[in-house]
């Protein structure tokens, strides 16, 4: 779906800020761009949307090199959310979400009903939100806003520049739950830049770690924390270790190892839950989880040995 082939950006004759890299991303897929400031996460990102130009190498999109295409065109296909969300303050919620399609000049009903589904998908229904300005919006329904304009024409891909990076670390967390459960997300190919490691061991499909413009590595999550390429990616999760190897593994990923509890299990999990998820589930009873129509009871002993058969 979007390919790069060794891409490089110079600012200036020395200044090297992406430095030949290459990747694919499948449909459907969120590739994240991880890594410390300044590595070129968000220039990679840029360069994809034509909002700079690569200096060398090629960047295709569904088998199109982009530089065929002209801006606009491009960027039709593409939803863009930012940090800082880029709503104008002086439309309203609905007029910010319908920007797009009305210059697509789509009809009015056809924008008012876009909007008015997405805002109710967004958890910020239509009867209450859509005459407002932004201002009158928290930092979390804001950031819903900017989510919501950057699908509203239905692009098949997404770029996000830290999209949640301006929200506190409680709304971050539940925003990027809900982000994650969205149906209207689920389908697209997503490139989502963080330099905040949790949060890309959360909503990754893969991870591509980068540092001084160059990919250190680009794989799971599981890949990277298990079987890191190099000292850098080591130690760029050292930190966080526990958690990030919680946050990878699947109960089903432990299933040969998982011994079943003797204690009734209070409740149902599935195989596909994260151990971190896990263990909050079971802080107080173990509970049932059914894999390939086997059923176990899983309490926390069980999942820490489980954990520890998986890493030897
Ligand atoms: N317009 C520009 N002119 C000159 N240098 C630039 C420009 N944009 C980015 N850079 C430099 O290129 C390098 C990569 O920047 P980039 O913004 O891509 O990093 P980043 O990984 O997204 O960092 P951050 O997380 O801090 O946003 C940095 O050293 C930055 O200073």
């Amino acid at each position: 779906m979007i390919k790069l082939s060794n891409v490089s950006k110079y600012f200036g004759p020395e200044k090297k800020a992406v430095d030949d890299i290459s990747f694919e991303v499948k449909e459907g897929e969120t590739l994240v761009l991880l890594g410390t400031s300044g590595c070129g996460k968000t220039t990679t990102l840029r360069m994809i949307n034509r909002l700079l130009e690569a200096d060398s190498g090629q960047i295709f999109i569904n088998g199109k090199e982009i530089r065929e295409l002209s801006p606009e065109i491009l960027r039709r296909n593409i939803g863009y959310v930012l940090q800082n969300t880029g709503l104008f303050p002086h439309y309203t919620v609905s007029d910010n979400i319908g920007l797009v399609p009305s210059l697509l000049k789509w009809d009015k009903k056809r924008i008012h009903d876009r909007t008015t589904t997405l805002m109710d998908k967004l958890h910020l229904p239509a009867a209450t939100y859509a005459e407002v300005y932004p201002q009158q919006l928290s930092g979390g329904q804001q950031q819903r806003v900017g989510l919501a304009r950057a699908l509203a024409a239905d692009p098949p891909v997404l770029l996000m520049d830290e999209p949640f990076g301006a929200l506190d670390p409680l709304t971050r967390i539940s925003v990027r739950k809900e982000f994650k459960s969205l149906d209207e997300i689920s389908h697209r190919t997503i490139i989502l830049v963080t330099h905040d490691v949790e949060e890309a061991f959360e909503l990754g499909h893969r991870i591509c770690l980068m540092n001084e413009g160059r990919i250190q590595q680009l794989g799971t999550p599981a890949e990277l924390i298990f079987h890191p390429a190099n000292d850098f990616v080591r130690s760029f999760l050292d930190p966080q270790r526990l958690q990030l190897e919680l946050k990878s593994l699947q109960i089903k990923d432990l299933w040969q190892w998982l011994p079943s509890a003797a204690t009734p299990g209070n409740g149902q999990l599935a195989a596909s839950s994260t151990c971190w998820d896990a263990l909050e589930a079971i802080t107080h009873q173990p509970v049932t989880v059914t894999h390939e129509q086997e059923q176990k009871i899983i309490d926390g002993n069980g999942l820490m040995e489980a954990i520890a058969a998986y890493k030897n």
